[in-house]
This record gives structure tokens, C-alpha cells and sequence, in this order.
């Protein structure tokens, strides 16, 4: 038997009806259409062929790369195509490039942070390309402190202009994506400064390049910072590095939506929160969250096709020997992150919902649900991209050997994905976002309230002094159990270090004092909120034959891995005894022996194409052995039997050999 013919015998196996999870994962049937679209849009277009990308040089890669967002953007146009089939378009491209800051980034932060006026300006020129954009806060010396940046804006009296300069080697902007190349504009945080006072850090519009033949505007040295991790990973971005000598911008280019520089240069601060300037980092670190699920789906995808058909020892008798798919080990290592997956598209769809019910509410000037919303998708950004980022990898091992070959997809996917674990906020910067957020909200509890995602605090009493009622295996396999294992944990951890950081005599030094305990009570919150969202999920109606019943299984994987992962914490905040967290740990292997049948119908249900997964063990089709062969000899190196340098390098050692055996 071939790999073909084990995937068709596993799809046999489903026990649920693939179309109908396909619509569930993808969130509605209309959401599936436009993805499915889009998907089969770009895996049939040649123009946006990706096997040859690992073999081109950086400039190569980086003018190919060029190419397809130009074409990109004329099928956007030439179709016509919605908001939302254009960003599946990019999506299904997979090549990051100067488009995502522009959509991702500077177009939010119009839209977020500028005034009426200036939207009606600079929106409708970027919406149309006419002008392209990026997002330039950070710097050499300061990414996540964005209160410690240097460049400098300083308000001219005389002209009506701020200066843009960058006094220090330090105070370069570096990173931004599509800076080095691209980008005609930058918005640029700076340090305001009028009349010698300082007001904080803003954003100004400033252009970078002509608009009539690319050239740097003087006062302007832009460039690319160089390589990144991984060759065609992220290497298809210009990541960039600027500086400004005293460039001169009108007044109106401040982003004026949450504070103000009038003509007579008052600063005037706006009735909404400053914190509404940091606006564009929570959108995007929504997306983010998003892009998780997609990531892990794909590794997913890949390692769980190939260990169906990779066999490893066991054959009797001649027989076929054991797929690797049925070694316990194996599934313990794959369906928690199959289950992962599952559970990160969930919280996202809950998270885009928390988010607009925010924009709505900041409309009405309700700022009451934004530390919330602050601490959910910092928190829920660390979590989903620190675990897709390790599951990744994970997946690679899975493969083997195979797993490291450049045609499995999952080295390059890797490299791409693994920084965003530091871009948009440093993980562990932000779940320390998330410890304030929360010890904060334990210090209001006795005149407010807690409410949202943090209301589970306001029953403390109660999950301070309960214990876990489990007593057989199958009682875990109850939502309430394990909500209340997770609000419990949660709590306790959240008490025990408020109550440690009150006996400090200065709250900030308790707060760093104890940081490495708050941001695993942070990760115990932000656990509990995707765990909650997948069980709440659940509640909804979910049609077709048996996919309820698959995702309620991935469900509980999802909770009782977790709960073996960090059955420390769960211990230690003493809810559950060792016999419980045992009985948690068998119900988990009970489960995996339900998701085998499933898992390939699983992963055919994210509907990844062969172009999108791009790996050759991931194939739809499984006929792996022959393609990795066929790609192998694809390989610029077999070009020719003697490759270029043989007869220089090797050949003479090999005479010199023969010399001294003579002697
Ligand atoms: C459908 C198809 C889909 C396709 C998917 C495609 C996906 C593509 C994904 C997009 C990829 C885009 C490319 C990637 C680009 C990366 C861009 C970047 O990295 S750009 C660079 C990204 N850089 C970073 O991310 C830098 C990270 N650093 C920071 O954000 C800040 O410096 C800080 C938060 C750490 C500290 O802030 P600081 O002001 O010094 O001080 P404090 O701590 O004292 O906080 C004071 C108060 O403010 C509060 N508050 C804070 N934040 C927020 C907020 N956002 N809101 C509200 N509130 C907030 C806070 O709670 C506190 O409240 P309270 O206690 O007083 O009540
Ligand atoms: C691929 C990529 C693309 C990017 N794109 C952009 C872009 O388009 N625009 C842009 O402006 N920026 C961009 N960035 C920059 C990115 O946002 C920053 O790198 C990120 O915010 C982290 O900041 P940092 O580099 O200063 O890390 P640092 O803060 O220097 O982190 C170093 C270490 O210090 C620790 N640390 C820092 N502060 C604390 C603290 N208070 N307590 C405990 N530990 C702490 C961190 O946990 C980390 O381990 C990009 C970065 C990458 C990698």
C-alpha cells in the first residue's frame, strides 16, 4: 500500500461529516465560501508558485515577492473583491510583505487615531494605495518601553510644523516592516515636545518617499536592517531602519483623534483615554490571535497526514509495520495541539466579537470595558503565539527526519511565525500586562464589581474554600468541573500573589518582586478564558452528523491536557488531590483513543490546500515518498553530477591522497 491509499482508508474512518466541521471552523458558511475562494483563487494561479522561493537570493526573492502583491492588488481591483476576500487573498499568499503594515497597521491607525479631518484626508489616498504605509514605533534601543522612545517631534511656533528628528544612534526606527523599500509614509511615534515641556509619545504622518520616483525626501536615511532567522521565512519583508535630521512636517500631520497641538501650541487632551493612542497595537494583536490558529492548523495539518502514513516497527509476519499515528507518545504529543488549533479559532472569533463591541462602545464614549479588552488580547496573544510557536516545532519533530527538509513546510513555517511571539508585544511583557490588569482588579473588588472575563474573581469566596468533587475518570468529562478546576486555579494563584505583593511597603517593587508568579497566574486566567470560550462555544448550535460530538472530544483534550501540563499549579493551589489529577490524566488517554479515527477528517476540515501547506508530507493526496523524491532531485545541487567547486576543492585533495600512498 502507498500513502495514497492510507489517507483513503482514514477518511473512511470519520465518524462526523467533514463538509459540515469545515463551516464550523470556519465560523459560517459564508466565511468558509469566501476563504475557499480565495484559497482556490490563489493555489491555481502560477503567479503565486511558491516551491521555488527557498532556492532565490535575497534580492531575487524580495522583487518576486514585489511582483505578487502587485498582482495581488490588481485581482483585487480587476474582481472586484470585498475587504474581507482581500485579506484571504494575502492570507493565501503567504509571503509577508510592505501590504501587511499597510492594512494591518497603518490604515487601523488612521482610522483609530486620527481625527475626522485628517481620515477624510490620508484614508481614502492609503485605502487606494496612492500612498503606502508603515507603522514606525520601535527603535534601536526601545521596543516594548514605548514610554522610553527618542525620537523627538518638536513644535515649531513660527512655521506651524514639528521637527521630526532622531537625536541618538538609539533613537533609529528599526524594524518596521516595509520601511527599508516600500513605504512613501511612515506614522512615526515620537516624543512630543512644545516649548521644551514634554507631553508623551504621538504619532505623526510623515512621508519618507517621493511620490514621484521613490526617492528618499532629504533628512530622510532609510535602509534594511538586514537577514532574518530563516531564509525565505521573513526575508520577502524589508524590515527597516530610519532616521530623521530635523524633518519638518505641518501641524495637522499629529494624529489628533485622542489629544491635540492647536496653532497657539496648547496640548489639549481630548475626553477620551490616552491609552486610546495604543489602539492600533489591540487590533492588531487581535489578528494575531487569529493568525494562531491558522499557523498551528497548518503544522498541524502536515504532521498528522504524514503520521498516517509514516510506519515505524511492529510488522508481523511480513505484515505492514505500525503507523506511526497509533503510538500513544505520538498522539499525546499531536491531538493536544490538534485540539489547540481548535480552541485558538474559537477565542478568536470571541475575542473579534469583545472587539467590536468595544469600538462600538468607545463610539458612545464607554472607555469602561478597555482595560478588558487591553488585558484579553495582550494575554491572549501571548498564550496562543507562545504555544502555536512550540507546537510548530513540535510538529516538525513529529515528522522525523523528513520534518527538517525545507519541502515539508515546516522550518520555513517556523521561521515565519516565530516572531510573533516579540512583534506587537514581547510575550511576557504582555502577560505582565495581564498581572496588572488583574492584581488591579483584586484591589478595586470591596466598592467594584469584577465583570467580564475577570468575573469569576468576584467569587472568590466560594473558589477560595471549595474542593474538586471528582471522583472517577468520567466525571471530568463535565463542562462545570472543569470550568470551575480552571476558575479555581486561576483565583487562587491571583489571590496568593496580590496578598504578597500588599505586604511590600512599595506596591511597584512587590509587583516585580513576584513577576515570574504573575505571569503564570496570568497564563492560568488567559487559559481559563479560552477553555471557557471553546466549552460556551459548544453551547451554540453546531449543525451536521457528528461534529458536535468531535469538538466536544477536542474539548476536553483541549482542558485535561492542560490540566496534566500544569497539574503543579493545580496541586499546589490545592483544589485537586494527586488522585483526581490522576483520574484527569486516564480520562485524557480515553479521549485520544476517540480523536484517532477522526484525525485526518480533522485536519481535511481546516481545507488548507496543497499550495497553501506547501510541504510535501502534508499533502493532501499522501503520496509522499515519490514527491519527496521528485523534490530532492529539484534541488539546484543536482543539477549536474560534478558540482561547481569539485574539481577545485576536492579533486586536488583527493590527488594529494593518492601522492602520499605512493610515498
Ligand atoms: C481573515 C484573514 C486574516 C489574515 C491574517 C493575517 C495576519 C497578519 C498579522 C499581522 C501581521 C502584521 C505584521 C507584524 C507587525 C508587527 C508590528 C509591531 O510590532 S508594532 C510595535 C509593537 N510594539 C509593542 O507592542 C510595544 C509593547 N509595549 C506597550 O504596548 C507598552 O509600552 C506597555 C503596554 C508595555 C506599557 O505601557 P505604558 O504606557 O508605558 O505603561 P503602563 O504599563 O503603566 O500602562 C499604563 C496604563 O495603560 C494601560 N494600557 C497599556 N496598553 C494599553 C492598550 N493597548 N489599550 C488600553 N490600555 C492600555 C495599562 O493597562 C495601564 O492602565 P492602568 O493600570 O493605568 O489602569
Ligand atoms: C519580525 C518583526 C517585525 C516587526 N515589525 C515592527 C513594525 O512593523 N513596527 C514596529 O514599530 N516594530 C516592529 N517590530 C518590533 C517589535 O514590536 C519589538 O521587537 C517588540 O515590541 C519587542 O520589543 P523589544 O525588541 O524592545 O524587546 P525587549 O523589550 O528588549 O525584550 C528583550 C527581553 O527583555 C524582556 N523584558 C523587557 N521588558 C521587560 C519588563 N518590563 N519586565 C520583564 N521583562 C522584560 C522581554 O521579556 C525579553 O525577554 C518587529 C519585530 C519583529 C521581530
Amino acid at each position: 500500500m502507498e500513502g495514497v491509499d492510507y489517507l483513503r482508508d482514514e477518511r473512511k474512518k470519520s465518524e462526523f461529516d467533514v463538509e459540515a466541521m469545515k463551516v464550523a471552523w470556519a465560523g459560517s458558511r459564508e466565511a468558509f465560501q469566501v476563504s475557499d475562494r480565495m484559497a482556490k483563487l490563489v493555489a491555481n494561479d502560477p503567479v503565486f508558485e511558491k516551491f521555488s522561493k527557498p532556492t532565490l537570493g535575497r534580492k531575487e526573492m524580495f522583487k518576486n515577492t514585489l511582483r505578487k502583491a502587485a498582482y495581488a492588488w490588481k485581482l483585487i481591483n480587476d474582481l472586484h473583491l470585498t475587504e474581507e476576500e482581500a485579506k484571504w487573498l494575502r492570507h493565501y499568499i503567504d509571503e509577508p510583505n510592505y501590504t501587511d503594515l499597510q492594512w494591518e497597521m497603518f490604515v487601523p491607525a488612521l482610522e483609530g487615531q486620527g481625527s475626522e479631518e485628517q481620515k477624510r484626508k490620508w484614508l481614502p489616498l492609503a485605502q487606494t494605495m496612492q500612498i503606502i504605509g508603515t507603522y514606525a514605533q520601535t527603535e534601536l534601543a526601545h521596543g516594548s518601553n514605548v514610554q522610553g522612545l527618542e525620537t523627538t517631534a518638536t513644535f515649531d511656533h513660527e512655521t506651524d510644523q514639528f521637527v521630526i528628528h532622531s537625536p541618538t544612534l538609539t533613537s533609529s526606527k528599526w524594524w518596521p516592516g516595509g520601511m527599508a523599500k516600500v513605504a512613501t509614509h511612515a506614522i512615526v511615534y515620537a516624543r512630543l515636545i512644545i516649548d521644551g515641556h514634554f507631553y508623551g509619545v504621538h504619532g505623526f504622518i510623515v512621508q519618507l518617499r517621493s511620490l514621484e520616483d521613490h526617492s528618499t525626501l532629504p533628512g530622510i536615511t532609510v535602509g534594511d536592517i538586514g537577514m532574518k532567522f530563516g531564509h525565505g521565512a521573513y526575508n520577502t519583508m524589508d524590515n527597516g531602519v530610519l532616521r530623521f535630521d530635523r524633518v519638518r512636517i505641518p501641524r495637522n500631520q499629529m494624529l489628533m483623534r485622542v489629544s491635540q497641538v492647536t496653532k497657539e501650541g496648547k496640548y489639549v487632551q481630548s475626553d477620551v483615554p490616552r491609552q486610546l493612542a495604543y489602539g492600533t497595537m489591540v487590533s492588531v494583536r487581535q489578528t494575531i490571535v487569529s493568525d494562531a490558529s491558522k499557523a498551528l492548523s497548518r503544522a498541524v495539518c502536515i504532521a498528522t497526514r504524514y503520521s498516517a502514513i509514516r510506519r515505524q516497527f511492529g510488522s508481523h509476519d511480513g505484515g505492514p509495520e505500525t503507523q506511526v499515528i497509533d503510538y500513544k507518545t505520538q498522539q499525546s504529543r499531536l491531538f493536544p495541539l490538534l485540539a489547540s488549533a481548535f480552541a485558538f479559532r474559537f477565542v478568536s472569533e470571541w475575542l473579534k466579537s469583545l472587539q467590536t463591541d468595544v469600538k462600538q462602545r468607545l463610539e458612545a464614549k464607554d472607555f469602561s470595558t478597555l482595560p478588558e479588552a487591553h488585558a484579553c488580547t495582550a494575554g491572549l496573544k501571548s498564550l496562543t503565539t507562545a504555544a502555536t510557536a512550540d507546537g510548530i516545532e513540535e510538529c516538525r519533530k513529529l515528522c522525523g527526519g523528513h520534518g527538517y527538509l525545507i519541502s515539508s513546510g515546516l522550518p520555513e513555517l517556523y521561521a515565519y511565525y516565530v516572531p510573533a511571539c516579540t512583534y506587537e508585544g514581547e510575550n511576557v511583557v504582555m502577560m505582565l500586562q495581564v498581572a496588572r490588569f488583574l492584581v488591579k482588579t483584586v484591589s478595586e473588588m470591596s466598592y467594584k464589581q469584577p465583570v467580564g472575563t475577570a468575573d469569576y474573581l468576584g467569587r472568590m469566596a466560594p473558589l477560595m474554600h471549595n474542593n474538586c468533587d471528582v471522583q472517577t475518570a468520567e466525571d471530568w468529562l463535565n463542562p462545570s468541573a472543569i470550568v470551575k478546576a480552571f476558575e479555581t486555579r486561576a483565583v487562587r494563584m491571583i489571590v496568593d500573589c496580590s496578598q504578597r505583593i500588599a505586604k511590600f511597603e512599595n506596591q511597584e517593587e512587590g509587583f516585580a518582586e513576584l513577576s515570574t508568579d504573575l505571569v503564570e497566574a496570568s497564563l492560568a486566567h488567559c487559559q481559563l478564558i479560552v477553555v471557557s470560550t471553546f466549552i460556551q462555544r459548544l453551547k451554540q448550535e453546531i449543525p451536521g452528523k457528528g461534529v458536535k460530538q468531535s469538538l466536544e472530544v477536542l474539548c476536553y483534550v483541549y482542558a485535561l491536557y492542560l490540566l496534566h501540563k500544569h497539574q503543579g499549579d493545580f496541586l499546589a493551589t490545592g483544589y485537586l488531590t494527586s488522585k483526581q489529577a490522576s483520574l484527569a490524566n486516564d480520562q485524557l488517554k480515553t479521549l485520544y483513543s476517540k480523536v484517532r479515527p477522526n484525525a485526518i477528517a480533522l485536519v481535511d476540515s481546516f481545507n488548507h490546500t496543497d499550495h497553501y501547506l506547501s510541504s510535501v508530507l502534508g499533502r493532501y493526496d499522501g503520496n509522499v515518498y515519490p514527491k519527496l523524491y521528485e523534490a530532492a532531485r529539484k534541488d539546484p545541487l543536482n543539477d549536474s553530477d560534478i558540482a561547481d567547486g569539485i574539481n577545485q576543492y576536492v579533486q586536488p585533495i583527493l590527488k594529494q591522497k593518492l601522492h602520499l600512498a605512493k610515498l
